[in-house]
């Protein structure tokens, strides 16, 4: 089976162009582990399909390194958008992508030489309801935001936003002492989220500037997260820490990311999609 190697602020996924290949349904959780796994595959932090859409021009298909399917992924989608640009999947530069967590909006910049470094993705609205995300909880309130979490017997403050997938962040004074490690494992599986959840820290530097961190459902420790870095903004509108119509310069691990809250309520975002290999793989039969 032919794939690609990419990656979005060092967050790699497996390409699988389905407009060419054919995996089962009932294989897809299984050829995702196989594929990222670095000593008995190719190695990357999950597998992303770009298939056929009967309502947009493509359609995404993602899938964690653990086997598990999300709706969203912010850097898989600046990479399906350059790759469907690069291989003429789409003949326009502004183009609509399927997720299952719905339609969004691709716009890629190619360069004098043609080639695409940089995509916008209009990802559509926050949703930020408790049984939107979904989160459990007695609250009243209808958005979860600064609310007091227990695990394992210490308190930390989160606010839930989804980007399609679900997101819990916490804000902290330093990025450097953020304990992604021993906190990251426990609030992914919190009973308080059902369909568990990607966790972000976020050091507020100013109104249009963040560092972030991300311990990614079904992955662990990822260099980028691109929905996470919009929730982190979201998050930062909500908590009083910036605004709506700024855009935010979000510092991941692996690069920088812009991203905006509109006021009209879609989330914009910016940075780069690079290609890392391509190869043919031996897939159990
Ligand atoms: N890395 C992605 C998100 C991938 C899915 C996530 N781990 C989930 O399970 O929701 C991104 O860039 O957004």
């Amino acid at each position: 089976m032919n794939f690609t190697k990419m990656h979005g602020l060092g967050n790699s996924y497996i390409y699988i162009n389905m407009f060419e290949e054919n995996i089962p349904e009932e294989k897809l959780a299984e050829t995702a582990i196989h594929l990222a796994d670095p000593n008995r595959g190719i190695g990357a932090d999950g597998m992303i399909l770009i298939m056929p859409s009967s309502s947009c021009a493509v359609k995404m298909r993602v899938f964690n390194n653990d086997g598990s399917e999300a709706k969203n992924c912010g850097n898989g989608l600046r990479c399906v958008a350059k790759y469907s640009f690069d291989k003429g999947l789409v003949h326009q530069s502004q183009f609509s992508i399927e997720t299952l967590g719905g339609p969004v909006q691709a716009t890629v910049y190619p360069d004098e030489q043609g080639m695409v470094q940089n995509v916008t993705i209009n990802m559509g609205q926050p949703q930020l309801k408790r049984s939107q995300i979904p989160m459990v909880g007695t609250q009243r309130h209808d958005q979860v935001v600064g609310e007091q979490l227990d695990i394992s017997g210490e308190m930390v403050e989160i606010t839930a936003v989804s980007m399609g997938n679900p997101h819990a962040v916490q804000f902290v004074e330093s990025i450097e002492n953020a304990p992604i490690m021993a906190h990251g494992p426990l609030l992914e599986k919190h009973e308080a989220f059902p369909d568990w959840v990607n966790v972000e820290w976020v050091e507020v530097v100013s109104p249009s500037e963040l560092h972030f961190r991300v311990w990614e459902r079904g992955t662990g420790v990822t260099q980028a997260c691109g929905t996470g870095a919009c929730a982190a903004v979201v998050a930062s509108v909500l908590n009083g820490y910036s605004e709506q119509d700024v855009e935010v310069t979000v510092h991941l691990l692996g690069g920088d990311l812009t991203v905006t809250w509109l006021s009209e309520g879609n989330v914009i975002m910016t940075g780069p999609a690079e290609y890392i290999c391509t190869g043919a793989v031996y897939t159990h039969s």
